[in-house]
């Protein structure tokens, strides 16, 4: 139930339900209803308890807030790591006009009739009544004029209770509140305050999220718990003005600096509006790992195995829509000096041949490799031809981001419990591990150092590279995950991996 203010000629036109039924309105409105309907006639705005029957207009929904709710709940991983949202701080509130008390009857213009007439009520509480009046003041000695509050910020902060990104498209528009008006009018008084504050809208994302303007710069990189960036910032609150008498703008001015002189001085004390910005959100997921492989390979098995992370596992292709992660604890038995901490492994969606073009389900998850150190790249041992479908998903790393061929890699080579896996697991190692050659990232870090315009430079020489250029495997190991064959093995060299490895900035391209 809302209260309407609706002038005569609009409420002729403008359908109104009340709330008991369509068009028989409530016992209790009914005398409303009837006044309301006498004022009309006389051309005057009624007040009358309404409900509209047309809707608030929804907020113009942005391309990737425009997904039906069907669409969201089949097709999640086309949504949770994108999303456009609009955030609007608030406005500043609004200052005040204030008057004059009144002050001594000597005060008022001797050439109205000495001293003319003043209001006997008013003076007694104006100095001329003995009493002085007393006001806050600013460190200059000037009068503290009350200010209207200033708007809510809009700040995004990464929040580990949050997972994705589709509640923005639920929701794709975030508005702080505005600032207080300065809640007195009148006379000036030293009771008077400011208004108050907007609160500030946080809104949690998921650690990983990058927030950038739509179609702008990136304004921040949450990629830690607590991350925070404020996107919008409130608008200020408005001056407040005294509007003085010709005669005593003197007397005002040695007060406050801040007299209003003309009526578009009003205008100063308007609050100004909170910022308005259009924001794209983009989820990398934070992880030490990325698990890597063609469809069925066993990524998730892989996962679950060695985390206590359980991903849907089943033996169909694209099992996996979303990356999944785990939590690998830490070696104790490594020294200080090694990588003995806990580490994050993300289960990557297949990847197939053509993904960077869109094939399977795209490229765009390939991104979540991004913050991972070192990869592990799944094979199935079983599969027709092993080789070959280790050489597909490394080309298409290599066409999404070069530079990820250039990361610490350890290759598993899975289901050696098959018995087609078993025959050939080792010559499988031997052709797998000759793939690539030695040092080609060391080369490159010792280039930076020595010319940071080479940079530049590597990208055309990328381009031109091929798998061979690329650095071999710092391990092929033969397991299978199903059976916990080779797990030790494996999680050994995940682990001296990820402590020689250096946090390198990989840049996505
Ligand atoms: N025999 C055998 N089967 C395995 C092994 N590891 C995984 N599998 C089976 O392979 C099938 C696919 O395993 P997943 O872990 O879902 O494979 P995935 O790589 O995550 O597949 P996507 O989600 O499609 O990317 C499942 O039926 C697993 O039980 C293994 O070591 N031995």
């Amino acid at each position: 139930m809302a209260t309407l203010l609706l002038p005569s000629h609009a409420a002729s036109h403008r359908r109104v339900i009340f709330s008991g039924g369509l068009n028989q309105p409530p016992p209790d409105l009914l005398g409303s209803t009837l006044r309301a309907e006498s004022r009309r006639q006389r051309h005057r705005p009624i007040a009358v308890e309404c409900r509209a029957t047309t809707r608030a207009k929804e907020p113009a929904a942005t391309s990737a807030g425009a997904a039906a709710p069907q669409a969201l709940a089949k097709e999640a991983h086309k949504y949770f790591d994108h999303a456009v949202v609009s955030v609007r701080a608030g406005d500043g509130g609004h200052g005040a006009v204030l008057n004059m008390p009144l002050g001594p009857s000597t005060d008022a213009p001797k050439s109205r009739g000495g001293g003319g007439r003043v209001d006997k009520s008013k003076s007694k509480r104006g100095s001329g009544g003995g009493k002085k009046v007393a006001y806050k003041r600013n460190y200059d000695g000037s009068v503290s004029l009350p200010v209207g509050g200033h708007g809510g910020d809009v700040v995004l902060y990464a929040d580990e209770a949050e997972e994705t990104l589709l509640g923005f498209h639920r929701k794709t528009r975030y508005c702080a509140k505005r600032g207080g008006n300065v809640g007195a009018t009148g006379t000036l008084s030293s009771r008077m305050h400011n208004g108050f504050a907007g609160e500030t809208l946080r809104v949690p994302v998921p650690v990983g999220t990058v927030v950038r303007r739509k179609k702008g710069p990136v304004l921040a990189d949450l990629a830690r718990p607590g991350d925070e960036v404020l996107v919008a910032r409130g608008g200020q609150g408005g001056i407040s003005l005294i509007d003085a008498p010709e005669y005593r703008r003197g007397k005002a001015m040695a007060l406050s600096p801040n007299v209003m002189r003309d009526v578009t001085d009003k205008a100063l004390t308007h609050g100004q509006p909170g910022e308005e910005i259009n924001l794209e959100l983009i989820l990398r997921v934070v992880a030490d790992v990325g698990l890597v492989g063609l469809p069925n390979a066993g990524k998730s098995t892989l996962l679950s195995a060695i985390t206590l992370a359980r991903p849907d596992i089943a033996d169909y292709p694209f099992t996996t829509l979303m990356p999944n992660l785990g939590r690998l604890g830490g070696d104790p038995t490594l020294g200080a000096l090694q990588f003995s901490s806990g580490a994050t492994l993300a289960d990557l969606p297949g990847l197939i041949e053509g993904a960077h073009l869109g094939k399977g389900l795209g490229r765009n998850f390939l991104r979540h490799l991004r913050r991972t150190r070192v990869i592990v790249h799944v094979v199935d041992a079983a599969a027709d031809d092993p080789v070959n479908d280790y050489k597909i998903v490394r080309e298409e790393l290599r066409m999404y981001n070069p530079k990820y061929l250039e990361r610490p890699y350890v290759v598993v080579l899975n289901k050696i419990d098959l018995p087609k896996a078993q025959d050939r697991s080792s010559s499988l190692a031997f052709e797998i591990s000759s793939v690539g050659c030695e040092e080609v990232h060391d080369k490159h870090a010792s280039n930076d150092k020595i010319n940071e315009n080479l940079i530049e430079n590597r990208v055309s020489e990328d381009d031109d590279k091929e798998l061979g250029d690329y650095p071999r495997p710092q391990a092929v190991i033969g397991a299978s995950v199903l059976r916990h064959i080779g797990i030790d093995e494996m999680l050994k060299e995940i682990r001296t991996a990820l402590g020689k490895c250096s946090d390198r900035n990989l840049q996505e391209p």
